[in-house]
């Protein structure tokens, strides 16, 4: 099977156009898990597939390195909209990509035939407890609400981007134990979906530090919903503007949570080889 390995600033990415090549459905977790592993296979944080749309230009789907699928990938549809624009299939700028979060409006900015940076329309965050989802009443949004792991308590704002994130603000996120307690919320028993988890440190109004540990994938240098996520609730926590500078271990992302509630991110994408995989 052919595939293109690719980043969105750090955030790396098994890209297989689908479309050529068609995947049987069921073989799809296992091959996510062979693919992605970083010894055994390719390794990566995400198979990502270029698939034929009815109702967009191409359809993404994305899978974890775990096997299980996401709703939606911020870094993995720069680097998809890098992909068909590059490679030939879609020589234009604006870009519509269905998802299971909905269908993406994307802008790429180009030279020279190369993709530099893509701006996506990544939708509207969602904020009911329901449509997170995490469980417990389904009156309100899920704002500093304490949550109990391993007798220490977190403060938890929780936004879906189309897929579920936890965002907690930290005080010093480079000496934050990230990989102990990452894995205990991403699997608390409030969260039927499981959950991506955000580690926030405010730098200013208009610039925060985040680190990820991603549901399906743990710790990854970058998370584009993630920033997203974090920007949204550092909105609803009076703690930043709408348009902010989101420093990741990988690079940066410009999130701005427009006043029509949609929230638009700004990045790069990379590729870095081709290669043929074994089925
Ligand atoms: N890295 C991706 C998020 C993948 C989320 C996935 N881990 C999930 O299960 O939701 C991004 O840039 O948005």
């Amino acid at each position: 099977m052919k595939f293109t390995k690719m980043h969105g600033i750090g955030n790396d990415f098994i890209v297989v156009n689908a479309i050529h090549q068609p995947i049987e459905e069921a073989m799809l977790p296992e091959l996510s898990r062979r693919m992605n592993h970083r010894k055994f296979g390719i390794g990566g944080d995400g198979l990502i597939l270029i698939l034929p749309s009815r109702v967009a230009d191409y359809r993404m789907r994305m899978f974890n390195p775990d096997g299980s699928e996401a709703e939606m990938c911020g870094n993995g549809i720069r680097c998809f909209a890098k992909y068909v624009y590059e490679h030939g299939l879609h020589p234009e700028t604006q870009l519509k990509v269905e998802t299971l979060a909905g269908i993406k409006n994307l802008k790429l900015q180009t030279r020279g035939g190369k993709v530099e940076s893509v701006r996506v329309d990544m939708g509207t965050p969602r904020l009911r407890r329901s449509e997170i989802p995490m469980r417990g009443e389904d009156s309100e949004q899920v704002l500093n609400e304490p949550l109990k792991v391993e007798g220490q308590r977190f403060d938890i704002t929780a936004v879906s981007m189309g897929n579920p994130h936890v965002v907690i603000f930290v005080d010093n996120i480079d000496h934050f134990p990230v990989s102990r307690f990452g894995p205990l919320i991403e699997n608390h028993r409030a969260f039927p979906e499981r959950t991506n988890v955000q580690f926030v440190q405010v730098c200013s109004p208009t610039e925060i530090i985040l680190r990820t540990w991603e549901r399906g994938a743990g710790e990854t240098l970058a998370c584009g919903t993630g920033a997203c996520a974090a920007v949204v609730a550092s909105v609803l926590n009076n703690k930043t503007t709408r348009h902010v500078l989101v420093h990741l271990p990988g690079g940066d992302l410009r999130i701005e949570w427009m006043g029509d509630q949609r929230v638009m991110m700004t990045g790069p994408a990379e590729e870095v080889f081709e290669g043929d995989f074994p089925i």
